[in-house]
């Protein structure tokens, strides 16, 4: 139940680490975790952040909660930037902002009492009746689902779900207003998740909580979550209320984590994107919008005619040669795939008409391309790729092969009402207005 009233405001939030090289720890470049991050949390909502390994999930909860000092950007708790807290606000904001680990024995002091790891940050904080510390103690572990005899129990001797429920409890003993939960249930069997995720929304319920949950598991973040951020390479790619943006996601990569879902029929993957490549590297994102390199609906370019799959694969050839690795040594070893690499003979030059199809079967494109003067170009990148002008092919796929989501980056947008995200192709509905859109399909 949310108040509308926002405990936490995020604000083009940036960190950035320095990659350094010797003994001198020059800067050589910046891994880009969290790049432009800006979402709210409201009294009693449940925000969501999901998103593959990687992409600055946890970065951006350390950050939140200034256990890293951010880049750029502000965060807002109850109306006041963290960053300028002092050291009596700050002390404050431990207590009212707690988080929860994957692992929870990483909270734990095995050699701890289940009761004196709970009541710790009590005695931090002051409280020195022990009595009163107990009586506390042993009400949480019963509200956490545990019985009060467990107090005297060590971590060891707990299941990994009695263990979240320990952690829960720990960061719950302060009374805080935001818990900020990092992975909660990914290292627990799927039977004990569903339990721990419905404990935590009775607590959310029961404590008047806001919670921040990061996931990489889509079914994790929609079951407890009243808003998600998709966050995509240090950036969110859409946001927006949960159900609406699992029935109806606006970002193809959205649209490509929620068909992936695995279904409750296992004969049905019809629907279901299946994404290229890798994430890439977050000290060198892509230009534009950061996810055309894998994107199964990037724009193709206005003078050329393609089927959707086609552009993609032609594309995904044209990365390859942009990253230098179709040279007439690679291209020897591919026509030769039953010799090891250093059995291949390798000439100055190979044959066209081989290399062509070759890399037409390996980019599963047709014999010829639908659009004349696009087969044209491709036959002519792959003379140069064959003559060993490796550059010359870049530059003709370059010139020819465009895409606006290379060429530029798209706004984080609202398309409909409450719900935001950042693709070329809603830049079309941003002029329509909004209660067309909310019935338009
Ligand atoms: N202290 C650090 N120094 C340098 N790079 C870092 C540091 N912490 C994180 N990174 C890098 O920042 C990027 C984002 O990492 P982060 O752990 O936030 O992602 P994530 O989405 O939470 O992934 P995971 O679920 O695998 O932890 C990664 O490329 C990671 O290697």
């Amino acid at each position: 139940m949310t108040t509308n009233r926002t405990l936490l405001e995020v604000d083009d939030l940036k960190k950035h680490f320095p990659l350094t090289e010797g003994i001198m720890k020059k800067e050589i470049g910046r891994v880009k975790a969290v790049d432009g991050v800006s979402f709210g949390v409201e009294e009693g909502e449940t925000f969501g952040i999901v998103g593959e390994s990687g992409c600055g999930k946890s970065t951006a909860a350390r950050t939140i909660l200034r256990l890293e000092e951010p880049t750029a950007g502000s965060v807002r708790f109850d109306g006041r930037d963290i960053v300028e807290y002092d050291r009596s606000a700050l002390k404050r904001f431990r207590r009212e902002a707690q988080m929860i680990f994957q692992d929870p024995d990483s909270s734990f002091d095995p050699r701890m009492s289940v009761g004196d790891s709970i009541a710790e940050p009590l005695i931090v904080h002051g409280m020195t009746d022990r009595k009163r510390r107990r009586r506390i103690v042993e009400q949480l572990l019963v509200r956490v689902g545990l019985q009060a005899e467990d107090i005297d129990r060590y971590p060891h001797e707990l299941s990994g779900g009695q263990k979240q429920r320990v952690g829960l409890a720990r960061a719950l003993v302060l009374n805080p207003r935001l818990l900020v939960a990092d992975e909660p249930v990914s290292a627990l069997d799927v039977s004990i998740q569903a339990e721990i995720l419905s404990l935590m929304d009775d607590l959310q319920t029961e404590f008047g909580l806001s919670i921040l949950l990061i996931s990489h598991n889509l079914g994790v973040v929609r079951e407890i979550c009243d808003r998600v951020g998709v966050m995509y390479l240090g950036e969110f790619v859409e946001v927006g209320p949960t159900e609406e943006l699992f029935s109806d996601p606006q970002h193809p990569y959205t649209r490509a984590l929620v068909s992936a879902i695995p279904s409750t029929d296992v004969s049905d993957d019809s629907d279901r994107v299946r994404l290229t490549g890798t994430v890439p590297d977050p000290s060198n994102p892509p230009r534009g919008c950061r996810f055309h390199t894998r994107c199964p609906e990037v724009i193709p370019p206005d003078e050329y005619v393609f089927e959707q799959a086609t552009w993609r694969s032609v594309l995904d050839f044209k990365q390859r040669v942009a990253s230098g690795e179709l040279t007439v040594e690679r291209l020897s070893e591919l026509l030769s795939p039953e010799q090891s690499a250093d059995e291949v003979d390798v000439p100055e030059t190979l044959p066209v008409a081989k290399v062509e199809r070759q890399l037409r079967t390996e980019y599963d494109l047709p014999e010829t391309l639908e659009d004349a003067r696009a087969d044209e170009i491709f036959t002519t990148a792959v003379d140069h790729l064959a003559n060993g002008r490796d550059d010359d092919a870049l530059e003709v796929l370059r010139e020819e092969f465009t895409t606006v989501c290379q060429e530029s980056k798209p706004d984080l947008r609202e398309a409909v009402p409450g719900h935001r995200n950042a693709c070329h192709l809603a830049d079309d509905r941003q002029d329509v207005p909004a209660d067309e859109l909310a019935t338009s399909d």
